[in-house]
């Protein structure tokens, strides 16, 4: 797949194009199936591929007083897009200037001019454009002066669930990882270096890698304690893990940390990139009278961790 990223100097693309427009948090599986489809449209045609995203939530950039936890940073929705069936994807700054322009202006300068589109396929619930004042009808109108075939395309559903990337959000704030997972087509990962902690893990025999996330936009799913698929830096395969999400109230107060124990394994991993990936939630986090408890814990945690993973 072929990564544009846009700038007004840079010289227009000159392949037809069939393109989709959006912010495509996550890559999801309503993304991939809208994807799909126009790439099967487009290779019919013999036109390119196209999603056309931003480099940062529009809100990001709005001061908007909602700022959404991200389902996935930028390097990540890339990767997530070589999955797909798109030729290229074109990645705009969403700069202030960028949400001051009319859908009008961004149709003629941009994907017209710049990007060669000839289709647009827009979600059933996208908006862009200045204050996202207009509406689908709009984009098929000024499509037709503009000669962009405009196409709305459906909601995706699994079961009874519109997939969306709230949607998603909700489900991760709320622990239910399964149920994400199925909606994200993948197990949702947060990737981070591992940081050094209280070390007191290694004293009631389970040492933590605490892991402090490169992006930190991206969601924490609820606290509580996970069976997670750990990848190390240094070592090739994923490793059953168990982590804990939250404050470590045993031993007092603290902000929320992510710590991650993996099973069988001892090596020193400080400084080293780490990836978890959910697999399922175990428990809340609770309060232990004493270390010795909480080991006793740890340790019917690790069977159920076992159980599940390996
Ligand atoms: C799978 C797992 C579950 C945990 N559950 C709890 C818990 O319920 N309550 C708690 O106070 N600490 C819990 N902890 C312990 C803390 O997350 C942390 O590992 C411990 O305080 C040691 O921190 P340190 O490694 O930074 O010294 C858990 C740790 C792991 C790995
Ligand atoms: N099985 C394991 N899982 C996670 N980390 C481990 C494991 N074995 C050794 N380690 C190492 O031990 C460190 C954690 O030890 P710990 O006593 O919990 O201290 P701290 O959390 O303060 O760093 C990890 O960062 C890692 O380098």
């Amino acid at each position: 797949m072929k990564i544009i990223h846009f700038n007004e100097q840079m010289p227009p693309q000159t392949r037809p194009a069939m393109a989709t427009i959006g912010f495509f948090d996550g890559v999801h599986t309503g993304h991939r199936f809208l994807i799909d489809e126009l790439a099967r449209q487009a290779h019919a045609e013999k036109m390119d591929a196209m999603v056309v995203t931003f480099d940062r939530h529009p809100r990001e950039v709005l001061h908007s007083d909602y700022q959404p936890r991200l389902l996935s940073s930028l390097d990540e929705k890339l990767e997530l897009m070589t999955h797909t069936e798109a030729d290229t994807c074109a990645v705009l700054a969403f700069t202030p200037e960028m949400a001051a322009r009319s859908a009008f202006d961004f149709m003629r300068t941009v994907l017209r001019d710049k990007l060669c589109v000839k289709r647009l396929f827009i979600g059933y619930d996208n908006r862009f454009g200045h204050n996202r004042s207009e509406g689908f009808a709009d984009y098929l109108a000024y499509g037709r002066r503009l000669h962009i075939d405009v196409k709305e395309s459906t909601a995706f559903t699994l079961g009874d669930i519109r997939v969306s990337s709230s949607a998603i959000r909700s489900l991760l704030n709320e622990g239910d990882v399964i149920t994400s997972n199925r909606c994200l087509g993948y197990a949702y990962t947060l990737s981070g270096t591992v940081v050094g902690g209280f070390r007191e893990g290694r004293k009631i025999g389970f040492p933590t890698a605490n892991l402090h996330p490169f992006d930190a936009r991206k969601l924490i799913p609820h606290d509580g304690v996970y069976a997670v698929e750990a990848t190390v830096e240094g070592f090739d395969r994923a490793m059953p893990a168990m982590m804990n999400i939250g404050r470590r109230p045993t031993y007092g107060s603290f902000d929320r940390s992510l710590e991650v124990h993996i099973l069988d394994f001892h090596a020193d991993i400080y400084d080293r990139k780490m990836s978890v990936a959910f697999v399922q939630r175990l428990r809340d986090e609770q309060t232990f009278a004493d270390p010795a408890a909480l080991a006793a814990q740890l340790t019917r945690d690790e069977a159920a961790t076992r159980a599940l993973l390996t």
